[in-house]
């Protein structure tokens, strides 16, 4: 089946990079200025520098002709997600639709695919999620991700369609545990990045590691999801990658509030809407989301890092 990757960021530009190793690909762009410099440079030097673009990756800002394509990959920012989809729907129609954003919109506090499902009923659609650099997938470094979809069947051709030498897809029909593992772990490694940037150790990042995974389960399993998706790539290795690495935008953002500086706003960070949203949503749902709720309180400069310390440390004794 044709490939079509509709946002040509870093992960996009990564993915079309890695599934261009299996035939053509076609890369959508918004901007036709960047449509033209990487068709020109053969890479993508604002988002994705220092990777050459195969000759079987076309690169186009023609929204008709990547939607030509029968698997349609979406690899836009999570609160962008709507947009592009309301933007574009007719174009997707009969597509096989494959998020691969992470995150949990602001507004409704739902993930990708249900952002996906609220606005195309009849979509077939998955989330590709997990462990992986943008930079790591563009060079065939070796990566495993999950490929999560409802429908059994869809799921199985998606896997094989979506595999290349170098990048593995693991498969479940798991959908809310893939969506709040890959969307909760940026949160948690704001949370690990700014102790590290504060300087308050390696064993409180660990501490926060273990205490952020077990309100990603809390959540997402009274969500309906099943414990070993949480245990998974898209869940426990996602979460291990980020808040262990300066490659990752949400630790880096971290690490700068943990140091007192500012850190650019044009970046992408998921981690900052979701934390929000899923604050929001705990709150709705009666789940004590401590760490979720103190990076909240960090990202709105209400609260310090001695004074998220506090709290969470002063919390009342419970059994693990
Ligand atoms: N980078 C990584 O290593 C990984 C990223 N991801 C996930 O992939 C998703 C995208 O991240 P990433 O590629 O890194 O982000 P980038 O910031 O590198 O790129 C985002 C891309 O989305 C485009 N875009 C934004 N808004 C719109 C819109 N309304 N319509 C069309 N295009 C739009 C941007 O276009 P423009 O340049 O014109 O603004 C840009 O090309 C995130 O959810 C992230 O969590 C997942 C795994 C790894
Ligand atoms: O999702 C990622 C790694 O799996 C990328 O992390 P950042 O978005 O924090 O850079």
């Amino acid at each position: 089946m044709s490939v079509g990757v509709i946002g040509a960021g870093a992960f996009g530009t990564a993915l079309a990079i890695s599934l261009s190793r299996n035939g053509p690909v076609d890369l959508w762009s918004r901007s036709e200025t960047h449509a033209n410099a990487m068709r020109a440079d053969r890479e993508n030097r604002s988002r994705l520098p220092g990777v050459a673009l195969p000759d079987a990756l076309r690169v186009t800002s023609d929204i008709t002709r990547v939607a030509g394509n029968r698997i349609l990959l979406l690899a836009v920012p999570m609160q962008q997600l709507r947009s592009v989809l309301q933007a574009h729907a007719p174009d997707f129609r009969d597509r096989f639709l494959v998020a691969c954003c992470k995150g949990i919109e602001l507004d409704s506090g739902i993930g990708p695919l249900g952002v996906i499902s609220s606005l195309l009923p009849a979509a077939r659609a998955a989330l590709l999620t997990g462990p992986s650099f943008a930079h790591d997938i563009a060079r065939g470094l070796p990566t495993a991700l999950t490929l999560a979809c409802k429908d059994g069947d869809l799921g199985k051709a998606l896997q094989h369609e979506l595999t290349t030498a170098n990048l593995r897809l693991y498969r479940t029909r798991d959908v809310t545990g893939a969506e709040f593992g890959g969307a909760l772990k940026n949160v948690v490694a704001i949370a690990c990045g700014s102790v590290i940037g504060a300087g308050l150790g390696e064993s409180a990042r660990a501490a926060l590691m273990t205490r952020g995974y077990a309100e990603m389960r809390r959540m997402a399993i009274v969500l309906g999801a099943e414990p070993e998706t949480l245990a998974g790539l898209s869940g426990f290795g996602d979460l291990a990658l980020t808040c262990t690495s300066d490659l990752s935008r949400n630790y880096r953002l971290g690490l700068t509030l943990g140091r007192g500086e500012t850190f650019d706003s044009s970046v992408t960070v998921e981690g900052v809407a979701t934390a929000r949203a899923v604050a929001t949503k705990a709150a709705a749902m009666g789940l004590e989301m401590p760490i979720t709720q103190s990076v909240v309180g960090l990202l709105a400069k209400e609260l310090t890092i001695t004074d998220a310390m506090a709290d969470l440390l002063s919390r009342p004794l419970k059994e693990e």
